[in-house]
């Protein structure tokens, strides 16, 4: 199954966390898993926080980010019934609070989750989990909103 950042048009490809066309970024991917989104990362040593072997908060909200996204173009697939393979719209992230539950380690392999709250035309609500292994160190919750179209001139 291809990653839905695989599948962002090329244009759209370059994010930091994501993108698959940013060659020194982190390169996120994210799948559908039923009913829900699932993403797998492990952060390297030099992302630690002011604490041994605990991730820096910046880069919990970055997987947040970069999932929550790809989850929120993927539900908007969903619903509209189309598959992934015709082209995914492109959502941003309008809003995203996180709550930091527990510390997240280095080295070891992060679970991102996303499942649909609710969709209201362009917006997309998504809650969004971060496990290590089965403790649960953050959540989210995500506003995204598909970008228009640019007007033809
Ligand atoms: C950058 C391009 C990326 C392309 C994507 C594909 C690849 C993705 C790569 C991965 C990316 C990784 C992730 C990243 O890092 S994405 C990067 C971080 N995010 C951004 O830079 C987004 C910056 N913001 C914007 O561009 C605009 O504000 C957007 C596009 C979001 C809306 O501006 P637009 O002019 O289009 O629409 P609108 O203003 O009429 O609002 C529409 C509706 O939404 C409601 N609303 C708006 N904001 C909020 C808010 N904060 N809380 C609550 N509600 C809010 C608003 O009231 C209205 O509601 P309603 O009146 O209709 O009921």
């Amino acid at each position: 199954m291809k990653a839905i950042q695989d599948l962002y048009a090329a244009e759209y490809a370059h994010c930091f966390g994501c993108g698959p066309r940013n060659a020194g970024g982190h390169h996120l991917k994210s799948y559908v898993d039923g009913d829900r989104t699932i993403a797998h990362f492990t952060a390297e040593a030099c992302y630690s926080g002011g604490v041994p072997n605990q991730l820096y908060g910046g880069m919990i909200a970055s997987l947040l980010d970069c999932h929550g996204t790809a989850s929120a173009a993927a539900f908007l697939n969903q619903q509209r019934g189309r598959t992934p393979e015709l082209g995914l719209p492109r959502c941003v992230t309008a809003s995203l609070r996180i709550d930091f539950k527990r510390p997240a380690p280095l080295e070891t392999q992060l679970t991102i989750t996303g499942a649909l709250q609710s969709i209201d035309r362009r917006k997309v609500w998504v809650a969004l989990h971060l496990h290590a292994g089965e403790q649960l160190c953050a959540t989210g919750e995500m506003l995204a909103i598909e970008l228009q179209e640019p007007a033809q001139s």
